[in-house]
């Protein structure tokens, strides 16, 4: 009887974990099924109002869209009332012989009153579509844009080709903004384009009564709002008071309003269309391709990663201008004097530095004095250098639409330029911390590590997927290191792998302690302290293998983020992930793609081999028996 109810305890007890794992697999499978659904919703409507160059869509109804290819095609045109003085005014005072894809388009739709939203890759000519427009209408265009040095760039631009512009901002004197004040209302429209920043709508009421008396006397042409995801909390760049902006539709209702921007998914722009009280605008989606542009993932195999920069930039980029990217305002500083030690004219840029020693920097690098700017994300908006030959990120961006604009400040003049990023196990954990109050900043960060893992999809794909966009990997045309270098990866088994990891991380929970994911690596490779060298099986896997596995761990479930906050700091520390129960099953497997440069001394077993892959294994002598042989005989047990 007493074995009877035990073996009877022991069923239970199975069938009970079998049901836990199934449970997981249901909502996996749940997940799985609302993307792919999200996904073949998107390219349905894509197909229904498909055309080549340009993906318009009344963004109100996402099924039929209300804006059709006919429609794009007539706002192609230039047999508008407007149209002769807009190709004149694009000559004569903007010196530019023709227009962008799109641009025509837009200016049209806008000359027209219909509002817009205008998603266009970074550099492509945005603020064209609504400063030729506010130069061929009466009275003046509100423009709105986040940063006061992006204006002065605009204002010093515009002055340059003598169309007359002004700014409102919290550092005009009391008599300018007097005269401006005067001007919005005054019938000669003394100036065409007024640049304010929102803080400014939110904040002035004489600015908001102003711009009603201007509205009602027929003087306020259209309102431009530049960087619209910033509206949007899921938009990469959130700031606050453009929630408030909605303000302005729903007290000058007419007025048409161009929303503008270089990233931002269908999501987020229904998001803002929401927060701005706009009815049914027009969305123009310019294709996200830059072709010109090389994008390359290059591992760390150690934290710093100056010396390859250096090499690059002295042999492939010798005299060519450039960005380095870097992850905080100690680390511009520390990479410029390192790159500076290698005789390498480099400059720091972030956030903490003086206006003027920000500005001087800024010169330096437009008149070639400088080669390189080694900046924070702070070093973006309103960059207008055209020949920047390469963007090196030392630390991988926090979100793929950051990614894409940073990298985006490359090749504006159309010519080839480089976009390579090096990708660091340690990094990824220091902006998870950073991002940790940041609504979706986790997922964000992911799917940027998912781009950096990524060994066999066209990098553009990816982004596409990314943005909602239809890709065809051919179109790379090898303008990436994965469609360049084809093949160059290998299918592993890494379940047994995964097993002595996820144990390392449950032992130590066991006695209440918490590893982070630079202990839990150490520990697997059998450094750090002896106690938990006890409790584990040491890997003779090399370090990248060991990283890359447990970012593979940690993007696929079966690790997650386990954050501890102190009064100063943030600690991220690996837990166990929802799937690792999943690998009590025996019949559990995992397998990863991994580049053949990362297993360079393979150790880990193969599942399949990539055509490169076989036949280099061929010319190497190498069979796959040895590789079963090796993990046999590397993997210690420690007593
Ligand atoms: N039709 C055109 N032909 C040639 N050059 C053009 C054309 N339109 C714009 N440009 C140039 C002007 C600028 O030097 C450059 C970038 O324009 P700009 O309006 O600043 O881009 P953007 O606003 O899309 O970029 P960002 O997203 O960085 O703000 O392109």
């Amino acid at each position: 009887m007493a074995n009877n109810l035990d073996d009877a305890q022991a069923e239970l007890d199975s069938v009970e974990a079998e049901l836990e794992m199934v449970e997981v697999q249901i909502s996996e499978l749940l997940e799985k099924q609302t993307k792919l659904n999200s996904r073949k919703n998107k390219l349905l409507q894509i197909l229904e109002g498909a055309c080549s160059s340009a993906q318009p869509s009344g963004s109100s109804k996402l099924s039929k869209p209300s804006f059709s290819k006919q429609d794009l095609q007539h706002y192609e045109e230039s047999d508008f009332s407007w149209s002769k003085e807009v190709q004149a005014k694009l000559c004569s005072v903007f010196q530019l012989s023709k227009f962008r894809p799109l641009q025509r388009a837009a200016i049209n739709l806008s000359m027209s009153g219909k509002d817009l939203f205008l998603v266009m890759p970074t550099g492509r000519g945005k603020s064209l579509c609504y400063q030729l427009p506010a130069l061929c209408s009466n009275g003046f265009t509100l423009v709105i844009a986040p940063l006061v040095s992006l204006m002065e760039d605009q204002l010093m631009y515009l002055k340059s080709v003598n169309v007359p512009a002004v700014t409102l901002n919290a550092s005009s004197t009391k008599e300018d903004s007097k005269r401006i004040l005067a001007g919005m209302i005054d019938k000669n429209s003394p100036f065409k384009l007024l640049y304010v920043t929102p803080e400014k709508i939110a904040k002035s009421k004489l600015l908001m009564s102003k711009l009603e008396k201007a509205y009602n006397m027929g003087l306020l042409a259209r309102i431009a709002v530049d960087e619209v995801h910033c509206c949007s909390q899921w938009g990469h760049d959130f700031r606050p008071d453009y929630k408030l902006l909605g303000i302005l539709k729903r007290q000058l209702p007419k007025v048409p309003l161009v929303g503008l921007t270089a990233t931002a998914t269908s999501n987020v722009l229904k998001d803002c269309q929401k927060i701005l009280c706009v009815q049914e605008p027009v969305t123009l989606t310019a294709p996200f391709n830059r072709p010109n542009l090389y994008y390359e993932v290059r591992f760390k195999d150690n934290e710093d990663c100056t010396d390859q920069i250096a090499q690059l930039i002295r042999e492939r980029y010798k005299n060519q201008s450039g960005i380095v990217y870097v992850f905080s305002q100690k680390d511009a500083e520390v990479v410029a004097t390192d790159l500076q030690k290698r005789n390498i004219l480099a400059q720091p840029y972030h956030a903490n530095m003086e206006p003027s020693d920000k500005s001087q920097v800024h010169q330096q690098w437009a008149s070639k004095k400088i080669q390189v700017v080694v900046a924070t994300v702070a070093f973006g908006m309103g960059i207008d250098k055209a020949d920047v030959r390469f963007v090196i990120h030392h630390t991988i961006s926090k979100s793929i639409e950051n990614y894409y604009q940073e990298s985006g400040r490359a090749g504006r003049d159309d010519g080839s330029a480089d976009c390579i990023v090096f990708f660091g196990f340690g990094d990824i954990f220091r902006i998870s911390t950073m991002v940790v109050m940041e609504n979706t900043g986790q997922q964000k960060l992911q799917n940027m590590v998912a781009y950096c893992q990524n060994v066999d999809r066209c990098r553009r794909a990816m982004m596409a997927i990314h943005f909602d966009e239809v890709w065809n990997d051919e179109e790379c045309n090898q303008m990436c290191d994965v469609c360049r270098h084809g093949n160059d990866y290998i299918t592993m088994d890494i379940t047994k792998y995964a097993r002595d990891v996820v144990t390392i991380v449950e032992a130590a929970s066991s006695v209440d302690e918490k590893l982070t994911p630079l202990k839990v690596c150490d520990a697997w490779l059998g450094k750090g302290p002896a106690k938990h060298r006890k409790m584990i099986k040491v890997t003779s896997l090399s370090r990248l293998e060991v990283e890359s596995i447990i970012i593979h761990l940690l993007l696929h479930g079966y690790f997650s983020e386990d954050f501890s906050f102190t009064p100063y700091t943030t600690h991220f520390y690996l837990k166990l992930g929802r799937k690792a129960a999943l690998l009590k099953n025996s019949n559990h497997s995992i397998t990863m793609k991994m580049r053949r440069r990362v297993m360079s001394h393979t150790t880990v077993k193969k599942v399949s081999e990539s055509p490169v892959e076989k036949s280099s294994a061929k010319v190497q002598g190498k069979r796959p028996a040895d590789d079963k042989k090796s993990v046999a005989k590397k993997v210690k047990t420690l007593p």
